[in-house]
């Protein structure tokens, strides 16, 4: 768990976010400007079909839109997924070891080739009893980390079968694979050699991190993120009716409006309510720019 201070200074559940299970599915693409011709959502998160018979999302892609990434980060429990997304959205290393309690989630904004991308990085708990709840969080991902520790054998062999679990969901998206923990290689019970090898089986860059002495956490993000847009424009340059259909590729995704009463299930659709399990700030500026704690 991301194990804040002010964790439980506030009621939980004051801060709800509701997403319908298909907008989860959605990538998210935001409209910058209130000029844009995407009509401002009611909800947090708008249909697909909103975006249909607008004005061409190719172009918007290119001059006004911000493009949104749905990274999950999954692994074994302790070895260090909360820690690596407070590392990189806060900047922050805590000793403390909270267990996740389902998911959790945090997004930072960082220019990637000139170009806005905002990553929503979805930290899910590491224990077997919440699969279930976890794996509806997967749905809709467009980016994974796959996270195992130096010092954790039982990580490193959960491996294959955690991607698996997120594949079964999304398919294939691009993913890396990371040993954290290198500060500890004192301790290490996984050879080099092992690590390397499973990457390669796999097909996924690898990378060794360290979150307490910040080694590499920037480089895993970033990575994906170029990766993610070099597909993106890839398909829109082969397939630009993608961003137009209802096979729920785009979405709108509106942070401004946070109205938790517009956040209901009224037109039927299944609902999935996310309790952050630690206070949610509203969206603020903080000192390490881009970093918004929901
Ligand atoms: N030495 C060292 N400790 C780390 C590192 N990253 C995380 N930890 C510690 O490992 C413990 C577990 O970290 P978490 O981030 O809570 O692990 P998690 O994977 O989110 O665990 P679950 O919520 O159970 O899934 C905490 O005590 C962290 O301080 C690291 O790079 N080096």
């Amino acid at each position: 768990m991301m194990g804040l201070p002010q964790a439980n200074n506030k009621p939980e559940g004051q801060l709800m976010i509701v997403l319908r299970s298909s907008d989860v599915e959605s990538v998210l693409i935001q409209a910058k400007s209130l000029s844009d011709p995407v009509p401002a959502p009611k909800s947090n998160v708008e249909l697909p079909e909103r975006v249909l018979g607008k004005p061409s999302k190719t172009a918007m892609l290119e001059e006004d839109m911000e493009v949104a990434i749905k990274v999950v980060v999954v692994g074994n429990g302790a070895v260090g997924k909360s820690s690596m997304i407070q590392r990189y959205c806060k900047g922050i290393f805590t000793k403390d070891y909270k267990k996740t309690i389902g998911v959790d989630f945090l997004e930072r904004q960082i220019l990637v080739n000139d170009e806005d991308v905002r990553l929503m990085l979805w930290d899910t708990a590491g224990q077997e009893e919440f699969d279930a709840i976890t794996k509806a969080y997967y749905r809709g991902a467009q980016a994974c980390v796959l996270v195992f520790s130096t010092t954790d054998r039982d990580s490193f062999e959960a491996i294959s079968s955690w991607w698996q679990k997120v594949e079964v969901e999304v398919g294939d998206i691009p993913t890396v694979l990371v040993q954290n923990k290198i500060d500890l290689l004192d301790e290490t019970v996984i050879k080099n050699e092992e690590a390397e090898g499973l990457a390669k089986k796999l097909k996924l860059r690898f990378y060794r991190t360290s979150v307490k002495e910040d080694l590499n956490v920037n480089e895993v993000f970033k990575y994906l993120a170029d990766k993610y847009l070099q597909r993106l424009k890839r398909q829109t340059a082969e397939e630009p009716e993608l961003v137009h259909s209802t096979s729920n590729k785009i979405g709108v995704f509106n942070t401004t409006s946070s109205n938790p009463s517009s956040q209901n299930s009224s037109n039927g659709r299944e609902v999935i309510s996310l309790r952050p399990n630690k206070q949610r700030t509203k969206k603020s500026k903080n000192p390490f720019g881009g970093c918004v704690v929901l």
